[in-house]
């Protein structure tokens, strides 16, 4: 990493809880990353609780700022962008521009893109910015971490095994680009999630690696995309070279935030006799810290030829 990296990250933000630049910042600065974060919206809470109240920033609002930025030549100073839950076509749009201005001082700038869109078979954001996402998004990523359901709807493909799974990244490195995570998919059988990389070294060679994850509790959390893709961006930065250890710690510390998070619950919920309310679901972010810095779990990455 010749220069000090600095992201800026543009996702969500909930007054209460754990997503998008809530899931993000801390454990990027924790990681020594600093982080310049614009919120795409700014929401009581995340979109998994019955009540949702706040404000969306419009693309004119995102613009401002930027040219706020770009007026103080403050625009030069970023090594990665870091993009996840928006809620509307033209700021997706205004998204597009600003990784060109951020390109045009920085052709180095690293963009890692969440498609943040669903999970489980839902969509969670309004159907119109699928086609943004898989034209003018993803074919200026340099690393995309979608979930398995976030290519199956870039891809209109269904993913029912690994190979669906391998094929559906192949799309991604078509669109031009470099490295694909997979951040968990069910291909696996009931009780793991199988989370696949895949990174083009040349124009015919690729590294891809898989990493079986135990399922932890009878539990669906949320926010654990976004502090994926952070951790992936801050791990893949300091080893460029070395993605599969990349892999493995960014699995890693999540999966010790989600130990952090589902010990810290009662016991009738971790034996699932009780389902979890959303509060109760929320990361456990900041009491998981020093896992952050230094997981408490370990999965090795199989290499794929
Ligand atoms: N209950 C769980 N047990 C183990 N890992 C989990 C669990 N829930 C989420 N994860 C992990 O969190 C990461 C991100 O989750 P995923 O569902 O893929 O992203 P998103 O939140 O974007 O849908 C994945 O690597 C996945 O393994
Ligand atoms: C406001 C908000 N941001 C981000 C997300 C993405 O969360 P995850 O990291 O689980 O994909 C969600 C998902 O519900 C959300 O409601």
């Amino acid at each position: 990493m010749s220069r000090e990296s600095r992201v800026l990250s543009i996702q969500s933000h909930v007054v209460h809880g754990y997503c998008g630049n809530k899931s993000a910042v801390f454990p990027l600065q924790l990681l020594g990353i600093d982080v310049d974060f614009i919120n795409s919206v700014q929401l009581s809470n995340h979109t998994g609780y019955a009540t949702i109240k706040g404000q969306t920033l419009s693309e004119n609002d995102l613009k401002e700022l930027f040219d706020g930025l770009t007026a103080n030549n403050l625009h030069t100073i970023y090594t990665h962008l870091l993009t996840g839950y928006v809620r509307n076509d033209d700021f997706l749009r205004e998204i597009s521009k600003i990784i060109k201005a951020l390109r045009a001082v920085n052709p180095d700038m690293i963009y890692v893109c969440d498609p943040v869109m669903g999970d489980a078979g839902k969509m969670y954001v309004p159907e119109s910015l699928l086609p943004i996402f898989r034209d003018e998004i993803v074919p200026l990523c340099d690393i995309c971490t979608p979930n398995q359901f976030e290519v199956e709807l870039l891809t209109e493909q269904k993913i029912n095994n690994e190979e669906d799974a391998w094929k559906g990244m192949q799309w991604f490195h078509e669109k031009g680009v470099k490295t694909v995570v997979l951040s968990s998919s069910d291909i696996g059988g009931p009780d793991v999630l199988i989370a696949l990389l895949s990174t083009k070294k040349s124009s015919e060679q690729y590294e891809k690696f898989k990493i079986v994850i135990p399922i932890q509790g009878p539990i669906f959390l949320t926010g654990t995309g976004d502090l994926f893709a952070a951790l992936f961006l801050a791990h893949s930065t300091r080893l460029p070279n070395d993605l599969k250890t990349a892999f493995e710690q960014t699995i890693a510390s999540v999966q010790s935030v989600i130990k952090v998070t589902i010990d810290s619950m009662p016991e009738e919920i971790r034996s699932g006799k009780v389902k979890p309310n959303a509060q109760q679901r929320e990361l456990k972010i900041i009491q998981s810290k020093k896992h952050i810095e230094d997981p408490v779990i370990e999965l090795h990455a199989l290499r794929i030829d």
